[in-house]
C-alpha cells in the first residue's frame, strides 16, 4: 500500500510513445520513391512545418514545439556523448561493474561479449559487490521469475535486484543498449505525435474551409467548382507521413541508433521485442526499410568486412505481402522481393531478378551469415494496425527459383530458427482485440467537441495547444506540469479531443497477486484474474487515481516546483498525499520502480484547484501485454519519518539496473 505518508511524484518521461494510424489523407498510398538506399536518408521535405510557419501568424506555439523537440534531441545527443566519453575514460572499470552484476545475477548463462579474460575477472569482483551479488535470486524475484513462466509458457531470468522480468526486457549487460532503444524509440515518438498534431491542425482547418467554401458554392455553385477542387489536392499532396517525417528529423538531426548496420542481433533488442511501426525498426538500426521484407549491406561494407561478399542481407520481415510465402515458425520459406502488386491485391505481376535483397539472401547462403527475422502482425490495437515481432536469428540454407502461385518467377528462400535462443514469443502471445467497454460518458451519446485551440479556453492554459492528439482515441503528446482539460462547466461533449483523461480505461488489466511468505512454496502463490489478459498498451493509455493529490512540500521534482510556484495555496494548505490504504482502484496495485514505464501527469478539468489535481497515469512506452506496469513513487530519500520521528527507510525491490534501492 501507499504510505499515509510524505509522497512526491516524478514526472519525468523522456518522451512519448505510440504513433498511429493515418487519420487525414495520412493513409494515402506508400510513397515508394521515399524508400532510399540502404543508409540513406528518406529524402523527405518537411513541407508541413515549412508552409505552416510561411503561413501562419501562431509561429509561436511551432516554435516552442520545435524547441522542446531540440531540447529533447540535444539531450540525448549529450547523454550518448558522456557516454562515449565515459565509455573511453573510464572503458575497463564500467564494462566490469555491469557484466560483473550480470555474472552474479546468472552465473550459469554467458552471452555477453566480454573477452573471457575479462569475464573471470569481473565475475571476482562481483562476488564482493554487495547485498545483490552476494545472497542469490530473493523470493520475490523467484516467484516473478515463475509467474511469468506459467503466464508466458516460457522460462524468463529475472536479475535479483537488476533486471526486470517479462518479454522484450533484456538481461542485465544489455541493460544500457535497452536504455537507449527506449529513449531513442520515446524520441521518436514524440516527433511522430507532434507531426500527427501538426497534420491534425491542418486537416481541422481544412474542414472548417470546406465549410466556408462550400457556403460560398452554394451561391455561385457551377462557377466555382472547378477552382475549388484543385487546390485541395494540392493540398492532399504534401500531406506526408508522419511516421515517415519523424524518421526524417531523426537522421537528420543524428538520433537514430545504429546508423551503420549490424550482421546478427542488435544490443538492447531482445528475440520477443515488439515494434509497433515499420519506421520504429527503422530508426533503432534493426530493419532500416519501412517498406522492403529485406534489408541488407551494400557494397559500401566491403570495407569494413573484406572477408564477406556483398550485398549481405542482415534482417526479414515477414508480414504476408507474399502469396507464396510460408510460415512454419522455426522454418520459413521466403520470397525474395520484387515483381508484386505493392499496392494492389499484392500478386506477383513480373519476374523477379537475382539482385539487391535477393542476391543479399543467397549470398548469407554461402558465407554462413545469420539474419535477423521480424513477423508481423494484425493488431488492431497498434497504432498502425500491426505489431512485428523480433523472433530471433535465422540461417538461409537453401535457395531456389521457381513458378510462383501467379506463374511468374519467384526466388525462394528456406530460413532455419538458430538453436539455443529464447523460444518464439508469436505463438504464445495472442492479441485480444476484444471490445473496450464504453465508458460512461460514451453512453451518454453527447456530441460536440473543441475544433480549434486558440478559441478553446482549456486549450489556452496549456499554451494554446491541445495536449493530445486524436488519434486512437487521444493520446497525450509530451507530458506537461499540469494539463488543463475541458470540464463539465464548458460547452463542449465527451468526445472533446481535451477531455482524454475523462474516458476511462480503455485497456483490459490483469493484477496478478502472490503471497510472500516464506512458509509459502511458489507454487501456491494465487493468481486473480481481474480481467482478461492480453489487452495492447501503447501511449496515451491512462489509469486514474481517483484520490485528491497534494505534493510534498520540499519535493525536487519538476511538476511540485511548477505546481508550487503556480499559486499561492501551497503555503496554507493542508498537504495531501494518496492513501489507497481503505479504498482506491485498480492503480493502488501498480508497484513502483526506478526504471518505470508509466509516468504521473497531473491533471486538472472539472476544477483549477492545484491542491485537488487529479493524479493520471500514462504510458512512457509502448507496452506489450503481460508487462508489469510500473511508476516511479518519486520518495525523497529520508523524507518519510516513523511516528518516533525518526527516519523510515523501505528497500526497493524493482529490479531495475539502476534501481535506488531504497522506496524512501
Ligand atoms: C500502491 S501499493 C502497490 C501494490 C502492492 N504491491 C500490493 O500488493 O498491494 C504500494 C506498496 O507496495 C510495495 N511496493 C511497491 N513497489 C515496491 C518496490 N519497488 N519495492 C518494494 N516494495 C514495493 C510497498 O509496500 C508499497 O508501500
Amino acid at each position: 500500500m501507499v504510505e499515509a505518508t510524505r509522497q512526491s511524484v516524478n514526472s519525468t518521461p523522456k518522451g512519448t510513445a505510440g504513433g498511429g494510424v493515418d487519420q487525414c489523407n495520412l493513409a494515402a498510398p506508400l510513397d515508394s520513391d521515399a524508400v532510399k538506399s540502404p543508409g540513406n536518408k528518406i529524402k523527405e521535405k518537411d513541407e508541413l512545418e515549412e508552409s505552416d510557419a510561411a503561413r501562419r501568424p501562431d509561429q509561436r506555439r511551432r516554435s516552442s514545439r520545435i524547441q522542446t523537440l531540440q531540447r529533447a534531441e540535444k539531450e540525448l545527443l549529450a547523454k550518448r556523448k558522456m557516454e562515449a566519453s565515459d565509455a573511453q575514460e573510464e572503458g575497463p572499470v564500467k564494462k566490469r561493474v555491469n557484466v560483473g552484476r550480470r555474472v552474479a545475477v546468472n552465473a550459469a548463462e554467458d552471452v555477453t561479449e566480454a573477452a573471457p579474460k575479462e569475464k573471470q575477472t569481473l565475475t571476482e569482483s562481483a562476488a564482493g559487490e554487495g547485498d545483490n551479488a552476494a545472497s542469490g535470486k530473493s523470493d520475490y524475484v523467484k516467484i516473478k521469475e515463475t509467474l511469468c513462466e506459467r503466464v508466458l509458457g516460457r522460462s524468463l531470468e529475472v536479475g535479483n535486484g537488476s533486471t526486470s522480468v517479462v518479454a522484450g526486457i533484456p538481461h542485465v549487460a544489455e541493460k544500457s543498449d535497452h536504455a537507449k532503444v527506449k529513449e531513442t524509440l520515446r524520441l521518436f515518438n514524440t516527433h511522430y505525435l507532434h507531426f500527427v498534431q501538426g497534420e491534425e491542425e491542418r486537416c481541422r482547418k481544412e474542414d472548417s474551409e470546406e465549410k466556408t467554401v462550400t457556403n460560398v458554392s452554394t451561391k455561385n455553385a457551377s462557377k466555382k467548382s472547378n477552382q475549388e477542387n484543385a487546390p485541395k489536392e494540392d493540398k492532399k499532396k504534401i500531406s506526408k507521413r508522419p511516421d515517415l517525417k519523424a524518421v526524417s528529423k531523426m537522421l537528420e538531426t543524428n538520433t537514430t541508433l545504429n546508423p551503420k548496420k549490424r550482421i546478427g542481433d542488435i544490443p538492447g533488442v531482445m528475440v520477443g521485442h515488439q515494434f509497433y511501426s515499420r519506421a520504429e525498426m527503422v530508426v533503432i538500426g534493426f530493419h532500416s526499410h519501412w517498406l522492403n521484407g529485406i534489408d541488407y549491406m551494400g557494397l559500401a561494407y566491403q570495407q569494413d568486412y573484406r572477408d564477406y561478399k556483398f550485398p549481405l542481407a542482415v534482417a526479414i520481415v515477414l508480414s504476408g505481402m507474399y502469396e507464396d510465402d510460408l510460415d512454419n515458425a522455426d522454418e520459413i520459406v521466403y520470397t525474395g522481393q520484387g515483381g508484386h502488386n505493392l499496392t494492389g491485391d499484392k500478386r506477383q505481376i513480373k519476374d523477379q531478378t537475382l539482385e539487391r535483397g535477393n542476391l543479399a539472401l543467397k549470398n548469407c547462403i554461402d558465407q554462413d551469415v545469420p539474419v535477423r527475422v521480424i513477423r508481423g502482425h494484425e493488431c488492431a490495437n497498434s497504432y498502425t494496425g500491426k505489431i512485428y515481432t523480433y523472433d530471433g536469428l535465422y540461417k538461409v540454407v537453401k535457395f531456389w527459383a521457381d513458378k510462383g502461385i501467379s506463374g511468374f518467377t519467384v526466388y525462394k528462400y528456406r530460413l532455419r530458427r538458430i538453436q539455443g535462443q529464447p523460444m518464439l514469443t508469436t505463438n504464445q502471445v495472442q492479441f485480444i482485440n476484444g471490445r473496450v467497454p464504453q465508458s460512461v460518458s460514451h453512453l451518454r451519446g453527447c456530441k460536440g467537441n473543441c475544433i480549434d485551440p486558440r478559441t478553446c479556453a482549456c486549450a489556452k492554459l496549456n499554451g494554446s495547444d491541445f495536449p493530445y492528439v486524436e488519434r486512437d482515441g487521444g493520446r497525450l503528446i509530451e507530458a506537461k506540469d499540469v494539463i488543463y482539460e475541458c470540464g463539465p462547466k464548458c460547452g463542449c461533449g465527451p468526445e472533446c479531443i481535451n477531455r482524454v483523461s475523462q474516458r476511462g480505461l480503455r485497456h483490459h488489466l490483469e493484477v496478478i497477486a502472490f503471497l510472500h511468505r516464506s512458509d509459502v512454496s511458489i507454487e501456491n502463490f494465487r493468481f486473480f484474474e481481474f480481467h482478461e489478459k492480453g489487452g495492447l498498451l501503447d501511449h496515451g493509455t491512462l489509469y486514474l487515481l481517483e484520490h485528491p493529490f497534494r505534493r510534498s512540500r520540499g519535493s525536487s521534482s519538476q511538476a511540485t516546483h511548477q505546481l508550487d510556484s503556480h499559486d499561492d495555496q501551497r503555503f496554507d494548505a493542508p498537504e495531501f498525499c494518496i492513501d489507497a490504504g481503505s479504498s482506491g482502484n485498480i492503480a493502488r496495485f501498480i508497484n513502483h520502480s526506478c526504471e518505470p514505464n508509466l509516468f504521473v501527469q497531473c491533471v486538472l478539468s472539472s476544477h483549477h484547484d492545484m491542491k485537488l489535481a487529479r493524479v493520471v497515469l500514462f504510458a512512457a512506452d509502448n507496452i506489450p501485454p503481460l508487462q508489469e506496469l510500473t511508476y516511479d513513487y518519486g520518495y525523497v530519500l529520508d523524507s518519510v519519518l516513523g511516528s518516533d520521528g525518526k527516519t523510515k527507510r523501505m528497500p526497493c525491490y524493482c529490479g531495475a539496473v539502476d534501481c535506488r534501492k531504497r522506496l524512501f
